[in-house]
């Protein structure tokens, strides 16, 4: 699904009201009807606050459809004296007309009439702000955002919960603490950065049956990775054989770490590749012979490490290295012995942070780095506050000013080739344990070792790693690597196309 910025968002609303003619008072009607559909039946108290613009004139049309359920409902208008928008004013005339119970919050001893009603309310509908908030709350607001976060049992947020702002999540003095957003038409981008799930409650997006000609106008390339993994894991043809799934390298491990060369390698046999190599270090290759049955191993030294890199339809390189001058020394034999897709992951990725030059010149887009926020602090010369942030957009710049796919781990993992972001939406806590992020690596060069172009696999890779982990969360307190290990094939039958 795609994600849009508010101005975006702007743009298209306009264009549908202005350029094709479409009623904006239908549009904002639109918008009620399927919040509605969020509002629990049972509730019979609501008090609904309200802002000035059509964040305030959507939640005046859910006030309306609520006191037609009989529902008791107690509008509060904090306009702070600004004029109310035009669509904001019908619906107010109706609810005037209807004898709904409107007050004005003005002054600061309005609020005790607000926090009474909150206090004996159900459920808080929030229409003060939406996509257009676009500067600091002063004190008049903070204190009504204030209020709701202490006396309300429930909020449902219109579009955004109010407070935030829209592009990039920031709070803007205040935010309201929801415990569900309904966002209308698309995702708000402000719902994938850092702060943000501590204030959306869940989300779910309605649709304002929006022409997809005017959203495709002004797409920003910013999308849920959801948009594309369904479509794009080729079936296997039954003719095929295990050249036909490609020759995967995996350079990982160090006398120092032992376990993430072996989860990287059994995820991309797991993952389907052809043939998968282990090269690591001297002192681990027996003990990797008699775990891995199914992977040939090699050590870093063995001249067969350079030969298998050149016929290799995709090199990982590592997980468990450590960010040593031999860890140097196997980045830059991996790269300078390939033209094929190569996947740099944990200490690969450090080593790369002080020689980025090693990145730059390939006839092709298609080294992967997948670093966490640490490691994508040290890369950008950040700190991770900063990677935290702002996750899309340094993703993104790293990813042109390096020419390579970024995949940005944590929640709501980030891909970007540079050009189209795609924020993935599964995973969870329960997966936060040592060796998710070399099955992830072994995952992603599973499928590009198949023929699936780097970038889309680097999206359907943490697509799925996150969905087994949901799916296996759903009866396990916690998710190792192993556990998704062990049922990636079964799971990627229900993504082929
Ligand atoms: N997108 C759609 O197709 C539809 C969206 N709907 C709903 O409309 C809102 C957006 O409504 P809008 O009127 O543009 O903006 P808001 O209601 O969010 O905000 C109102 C005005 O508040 C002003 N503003 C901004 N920052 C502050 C601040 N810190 N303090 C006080 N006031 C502030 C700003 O006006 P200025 O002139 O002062 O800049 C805003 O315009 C969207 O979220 C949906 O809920 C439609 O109902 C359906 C179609
Ligand atoms: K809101």
């Amino acid at each position: 699904m795609k994600i849009v910025t508010p101005d975006a968002m702007r743009k298209i609303e306009d264009e549908y009201i202005n350029g094709y003619g479409m009623d904006s008072f239908a549009l904002m009607e639109t918008a009620v009807i399927s919040i509605m559909k969020h509002v629990n039946i049972k509730d019979r108290n609501i008090v609904v606050v309200c802002g000035f613009g059509n964040n305030a004139g959507d939640a005046l049309g859910v006030a309306r459809h609520l006191i037609v359920l009989h529902k008791i409902v107690k509008i509060f208008i904090c306009s702070n004296g600004r004029e109310l928008s035009r669509d904001c004013i019908k619906n107010m005339n109706i609810l005037y007309k209807m004898n709904a119970s409107i007050e004005f919050i003005r002054k600061t001893e309005d609020l005790n009439s607000l926090n009474k009603s909150i206090s004996e309310s159900d459920v808080v509908i929030d229409g003060l702000f939406g996509t257009g908030l676009s500067r600091q709350l002063d004190t008049y607001y903070t204190d009504i955002i204030k209020s709701i976060n202490t006396y309300s049992k429930y909020v449902l947020s219109i579009d955004i919960p109010s407070g935030m702002n829209g592009e990039n999540g920031y709070i803007m003095g205040e935010c309201v603490k929801a415990n569900k957003t309904v966002a209308l038409q698309f995702y708000k981008k402000c719902f994938f950065c850092d702060k943000a799930k501590n204030y959306t409650g869940d989300v779910v997006v309605e649709s304002l049956g929006i022409p997809k000609e005017i959203s495709e106008k002004y797409d920003e390339k910013v999308y849920t990775s959801d948009e594309i993994t369904d479509k794009i894991l080729p079936k296997r043809n039954k003719y095929s054989h295990k050249g036909t799934f490609g020759r995967t390298t995996i350079a990982a491990g160090s006398e120092k770490y032992t376990g993430a060369a072996y989860i990287a390698a059994q995820a991309a046999v797991k993952t389907g590749a052809g043939l998968v190599t282990l090269a690591t270090s001297k002192e681990q290759v027996p003990i990797m012979q008699s775990k891995l049955a199914e992977a040939m191993i090699c050590d870093y030294e063995d001249k067969y490490f350079v030969e298998i890199i050149k016929k290799s339809n995709v090199v990982a390189c590592g997980p468990g290295l450590d960010s040593n001058d031999s860890s140097l020394k196997i980045v830059e034999e991996v790269i300078t012995n390939s033209e094929c897709p190569i996947v740099f992951d944990a200490d690969a990725i450090n080593v790369l942070s002080a020689h980025k030059e090693l990145l730059f010149g390939r006839k092709e887009k298609n080294i992967v780095l997948t670093p966490h926020p640490g490691e994508m602090a040290r890369f950008c010369g950040c700190s991770i506050e900063d990677v935290n942030n702002k996750r899309i957009e340094i993703a993104k710049n790293t990813a042109i000013e390096t020419n390579c796919i970024i995949v940005l781990k944590g929640y709501n993992t980030v891909i970007t080739d540079g050009e189209k972001i795609f924020i993935n939406t599964t995973g969870s806590s329960a997966m936060a344990s040592g060796g998710m992020g070399d099955c992830l690596t072994g995952i992603v060069t599973g499928l590009i070792s198949q023929g699936l172009d780097p970038f889309k696999a680097s999206v359907l890779g943490v697509y799925i790693h996150g969905f087994i982990g949901d799916s296996l969360s759903k009866q396990m307190y916690s998710v190792t690597a192993t556990d998704i290990i062990n049922k990636i094939s079964l799971y990627l039958k229900e993504f082929e196309s």
